[in-house]
């Protein structure tokens, strides 16, 4: 890869970022970390700041991002819009003014395409509406998706915009709302089991779809994703399925807690079907997924849960 051997993460102390950083340290590249303590990255000033004042790198990791699950996503679709499209522009922006030299790699979500009861290829990106529960979270990543091609183009840039699946692992953020629903459900059902419950309900209908990956796994892909494109909105999970009770399931046996699943009718529903078809990425990587569900829950619990 050109450039100088060395990185920048923007996001380095959240989820995907705390996971990223020792990852690439282990590669031998350094790593030029920009966090929380860089301020508000939504102000202009902070970003400007920090990408100016970063030695010049050969990749940028984007991996910001203002994220909610459960239902009061319906309710903050204007609030995830306004904070993460700032934010994605700062990055483009600042990339271009201090970085040019960078390949910028950003994350993205499945929540960018139109709803679909198919697998979507890259080919379905920006053509129909999103889902309600995402609507302004899903047209910010369309923002850094779309405007690093526009960047890339104008000023001659490189840029990987990397579609994700749902992650889950260590470091996620533990609140209901916050984490992403793996590691939400996987909290509350960590509690309810210490509390003695003598069912779990999994919200909405269990047979919705979505395709989760370990966070070590997705790592893995966008790294093998980034040695084999350039310029692309890439799809980068594994075309496997699963439904929401099959999480359910596989977490309660990580936590060896064995109670009946049910299913209260009026609990929260996000889109009924969410995948993506990698294929592209697949073909041309070979890269697979190495920890299946039931041993990546296994390691989240045994990380973050033991004794529990
Ligand atoms: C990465 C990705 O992460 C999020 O999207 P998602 O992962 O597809 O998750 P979701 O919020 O659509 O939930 C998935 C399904 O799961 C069911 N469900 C069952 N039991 C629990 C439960 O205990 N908690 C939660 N939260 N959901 C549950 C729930 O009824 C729903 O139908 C977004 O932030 C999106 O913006 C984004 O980019």
């Amino acid at each position: 890869m050109p450039g100088p051997e060395r990185d920048i993460v923007i996001g380095a102390d959240g989820f995907l970022g705390r996971n990223l950083v020792p990852r690439l340290r282990a590669e031998g590249r350094e790593v030029v970390e920009i966090g929380r303590a860089a301020g508000d990255l939504s102000d202009w000033a902070n970003v400007e700041h920090a990408l100016r004042a970063a030695p010049q790198a050969g990749r940028i990791f984007h991996v910001v991002t203002r994220q909610r699950t459960g239902a009061v996503q319906y309710d903050i679709q204007g609030e995830l819009l306004a904070i993460n499209a700032r934010v994605h522009l700062n990055v483009l922006e600042a990339w271009r003014l201090y970085q040019p030299q960078a390949k910028l790699v950003s994350t993205g979500s499945s929540c960018t395409y139109p709803e679909s009861a198919e697998p979507l290829p890259e080919a379905r990106f920006g053509q129909g509406p999103t889902h309600p529960s995402v609507i302004g979270y899903g047209l910010a990543k369309q923002v850094l998706a779309t405007g690093s091609a526009a960047y890339a183009h104008q000023y001659g840039l490189t840029f990987l915009h990397c579609v994700l699946a749902t992650l889950y692992g260590p470091h996620d953020n533990k609140a209901s709302d916050r984490s992403h629903f793996v590691g939400a459900l996987l909290d509350r059902a960590a509690r309810e089991k210490a509390a003695g419950a003598q069912q779990f309900e999994v919200w909405g209908n269990p047979q919705t779809v979505r395709e989760v990956l370990y966070v070590d796994d997705q790592i893995d892909a966008i790294l093998a994703a980034d040695r084999a494109f350039d310029n692309e909105i890439l799809n980068c999970a594994a075309n496997a399925p699963v439904t929401v009770e099959a999480v359910a399931r596989a977490a309660l046996a990580a936590l060896d807690w064995s109670v009946p699943l049910v299913s209260p009718p009026g609990s929260f529903q996000g889109a009924a079907y969410k995948m993506l078809d990698s294929t592209r990425f697949l073909d041309r990587t070979g890269w697979r997924p190495r920890i299946d569900l039931e041993a990546g829950l296994r390691r989240l619990v045994a990380a973050e849960y033991a004794g529990r």
